[in-house]
């Protein structure tokens, strides 16, 4: 259970935010029923939500409004509520993970360079970072509006690497999702993922990944 994981030689690690780092679903569960009352719609409920994180904030508010049986025309008053109400709670409802400060702490100290790689937009994840006292700890930081496309393509992941600089296979990819991990695999980095997170609903342990930690701690110990 324990045991060293097999990764090869890692000079940078790319690190996603929600469901890894920060339990975010609190800010989304405020935020999109906030959304869904201005438009008059039903309000929808935590463990639905959570099965639709981490393809980025567009695919969210699509999802819930098709949830609720709202309609995609109603797809920019809820983009421009949705924006204004998740800034306004931003961190809010949201807690770092155990062990991702000492996680972090652990795998700067073995040399490695730090990157975090969400699909939220830039704007939501830099302050969220900012809030909770993750900032310092990143050379870059890119959210799911930084590149053409987003996680489950290897481009966000490939630029990332770029601007770090490393090479993709001495980045280890760190995530919760099968998302993060097939952007892993098609970029050739290699990938573990907390088995704490949010996998669109689905058992993490059935992604095809190199490992699975309880904690970002565990994994720095671990490598
Ligand atoms: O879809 C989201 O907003 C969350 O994305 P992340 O898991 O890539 O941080
Ligand atoms: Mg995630």
């Amino acid at each position: 259970m324990n045991a060293t994981l097999e990764i090869p030689r890692l000079s940078a690690a790319i690190l996603d935010l929600d469901g890894t780092m920060i339990d975010t679903l609190g800010d989304f569960v405020v935020a999109l029923n906030r959304m869904l009352d201005d438009l008059r719609l039903p309000g929808i409920e935590r463990p639905d939500i959570e099965r639709m994180i981490g393809k980025g904030s567009e695919h969210l508010v699509l999802s819930v409004l098709a949830h609720v049986g709202g309609s995609p025309e109603q797809f920019p008053s809820a983009w421009d509520a949705y924006q204004r109400h998740y800034l306004a709670v931003n961190g809010q409802h949201a807690a770092v993970y155990p062990g991702v400060v000492e996680g972090l702490r652990l795998l700067q100290s073995r040399g490695l360079k730090l990157a975090c790689l969400t699909n939220k937009p830039t704007n939501f994840a830099l302050p969220l970072l900012a809030a909770k006292g993750l900032d310092g700890f990143f050379e870059v930081v890119f959210g799911g509006d930084a590149f053409e496309r987003k996680k489950p393509s290897p481009l966000p992941l490939l630029k990332t690497c770029e601007a770090l600089p490393s090479l993709p296979a001495e980045t280890l990819m760190i995530g919760d999702s099968s998302n993060d991990a097939a952007a892993a695999r098609a970029a050739a980095c290699p990938v573990v993922l907390v088995t704490y997170g949010y996998n669109h609903g689905e058992p993490v342990r059935s992604v095809d990944a190199d490992g699975f930690v309880d904690s970002l701690a565990e994994l720095a110990a671990r490598l």
